[in-house]
């Protein structure tokens, strides 16, 4: 493992949104060492080539690369000599700039011959301009090149050019987009690669070009083996940095700092994949310790909670905070300032942890805010960081003597035993901003070391949604992320807590006759369940009365039911028979129609 010195990092400006100087501030906060400049975030710059220069300095940033260069090779000879007077405009202008490498992506050009050593020749006589300037071309096969399109053929040609100032640029993408055998990197001279591009996508059946242009991801957020590809670079000797390139509709919007910061959360999650660098291990948590709910006016979730069978059994010594218990489920509410600002919501998800020190070092490692041990300074301190959608992190150790409790924050009240219905909570769900949602993926299961199952896709009345869960390997620790197709409200935003029970029937009937209202759900839903499953007399007509919503996998069957909304927040009871491991997300189409019902029209 290569650990004394740290790669460097960098990222293409074309990555993040915004102007130059907001994209060069972006990198540099998030802690890239350099950039590659994307002629077009140049060309609308107000800045001048210096300026960018003293910028780029000023940050700590190094230009690792200039790009793109293109339709260079192979085209009709007068062609080539407008090429050639292109590129020594270009040289020119990267040396006011400061960079020394170029990239020059392979041809698209309609008049391109299907050539290798006319290619060859015009690499070499750019490459002898560039190399006037102290300049070295870097050629890379874009995968929809007209005739050079994998990095194999890329490379016979740089080889065949045989010029000092010519080497190859290796981009993930274009390589594993084609379905290239990446093994074959290992046969290129390290120092004639040049340049590392890298980026993820998605496994979809879809144009390359389209794909490439928009659909780019930061690696560990698609479906290639980036990490794979990249151990074959450096065993071919590479020493260059790791550069990230992601042409991506949704970073290019999104702000520039987050996106940033998730970049080099990716590389440096990449490092360690690739065996490039050590991070401390992750530590996986164990359980859910407690969600804490924020809301300005305590009853309506009280009254739900009552409902549900929980009981207050303490409160904050110092703080308008409730700890409602019911089993091994816990949920705070709290009524503090936060509430008047942001309504009810899910604020915090207190996580068992065998090991909470070592789960914030590794957090920190990777970039997720820390936040103070103590909230306030009577507080006991406890590891705390923040996930990308500012819910709030919390690393525990429940009544281990060892460790400082959370509970000791919380004086018992004289209290009404709670029910016995619900035994712990089953799982979170969290709508993410439309934004985050690759990034949360990606922070649940590298910062908290939780495994991401396949993203299905939901539809709502009003939109799509794609939700994503994220568990450990026992299934005690089940966190729902979904996304919104569309920048969603907070309205629209909901979260939800949902609680285990071993009988969501008795369950439903405890909860209606304590006064709480479930969600109605559709005849028609009814009408289906009883054409795809057979039922116990009886059963269906008790699932329709009270609204239970019913799914079955190959390994058991799953009961659930769901509260009303108060806030952005509501409350399901799960049953889950035999080994059924899924959410329901059948059902959710029908249960997101039902909780539109009643809402103001949109
Ligand atoms: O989409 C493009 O044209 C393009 C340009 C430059 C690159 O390095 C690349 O990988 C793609
Ligand atoms: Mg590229």
């Amino acid at each position: 493992m290569r650990t004394s010195t740290p790669m460097r990092t960098s990222i293409a400006t074309v990555s993040l949104s915004g102007s130059l100087t907001e994209k060069l501030t972006a990198a540099s906060r998030a802690g890239f060492d350099g950039v590659e400049i994307f002629e077009n975030d140049l060309l609308a710059s107000p800045l001048t080539p210096e300026e960018i220069r003293a910028r780029c300095a000023d940050l700590g940033l190094s230009i690792d690369l200039y790009q793109p260069m293109r339709d260079i090779e192979a085209v009709p000879e007068d062609e080539f000599k407008r090429n050639l007077r292109r590129a020594r405009h270009k040289f020119e202008l990267m040396r006011r700039l400061g960079a020394d490498t170029v990239l020059v992506c392979s041809s698209v050009h309609p008049l391109a011959e299907d050539n290798d050593a006319l290619a060859a020749h015009h690499l070499r006589q750019l490459a002898a301009l560039a190399q006037d300037f102290g300049i070295r071309v870097a050629y890379e096969a874009l995968a929809w090149g007209r005739h050079v399109s994998t990095y194999d053929h890329a490379w016979r040609i740089v080889e065949a050019a045989d010029h000092p100032a010519l080497g190859t640029c290796l981009d993930s993408f274009h390589i594993l987009a084609r379905g290239s055998d990446p093994k074959g990197i290992e046969d290129i001279p390290g120092e004639k690669i040049f340049f590392l591009q890298l980026a993820d996508a998605p496994l979809m059946a879809m144009d390359v070009l389209q794909w490439s242009r928009h659909y780019r991801c930061f690696p560990g957020q698609g479906g290639f083996d980036v990490a794979g590809l990249v151990k074959h670079v450096f065993a071919a000797g590479y020493d260059g940095p790791l550069s990230l390139e992601v042409f991506n509709d949704v970073f290019r919007q999104a702000e520039a700092g987050p996106t940033a910061v998730d970049a080099h959360r990716s590389l440096l999650v990449l490092q360690e994949s690739a065996g490039l660098a050590a991070l401390p291990e992750p530590v996986v948590p164990t359980g859910v310790a407690f969600a804490e709910l924020v809301t300005p006016d305590a009853d309506p979730v009280g009254a739900l909670l009552r409902a549900l069978g929980f009981a207050r059994t303490a409160r904050h010594r110092s703080k308008p905070v409730d700890l409602w218990q019911q089993g091994e489920a816990r949920v705070l509410v709290n009524t503090g300032p936060a509430a008047r600002r942001d309504g009810t919501q899910l604020a915090a998800i207190g996580l068992e942890s065998p090991d909470p020190a070592g789960a914030a070092r590794r957090a920190e490692s990777l970039l997720a805010p820390v936040l103070p041990r103590r909230r306030a300074p009577e507080d006991v301190a406890l590891e705390a960081v923040a996930a990308p959608d500012g819910t709030e992190l919390f690393f525990c150790a429940t009544d281990r003597p060892e460790l400082t409790s959370w509970t000791h924050d919380f004086e018992p009240l004289d209290h009404r035993e709670p029910a016995r219905h619900v035994h712990r909570v089953d799982h979170l769900a969290l709508t993410q901003p439309w934004h985050q949602f690759d990034e949360a993926a990606l922070f649940h299961r590298t910062v908290l070391g939780l495994s991401t199952c396949d993203s299905v896709d939901v539809a709502d009345p009003y939109g799509l949604f794609r939700s994503r869960p994220v568990t450990n390997a026992d299934g005690s620790v089940r966190i729902a992320l979904s996304v919104g197709p569309a920048p969603t409200d907070d309205t629209v935003r909901a979260q939800h807590i949902a609680f285990t029970t071993d009988d969501v029937v008795a369950a439903a009937r405890a909860f209606r006759a304590a006064g709480g209202r479930l969600l109605a759900v559709p005849t028609n839903y009814y009408d289906d369940l009883a054409a795809r499953f057979e039922f116990a007399d009886g059963e269906l007509e008790t699932y329709r009365e009270l609204g239970i919503l019913y799914d079955r996998d190959a390994d058991g069957d799953f009961r659930h039911c769901y509260t009303e909304t108060v806030g952005r927040v509501f409350f399901e009871l799960v049953q889950r028979d035999g080994g059924y491991s899924g959410y329901g997300a059948q059902n959710a189409p029908v249960r997101l129609a039902a909780q539109h019902v009643g809402r103001p029209p949109r």
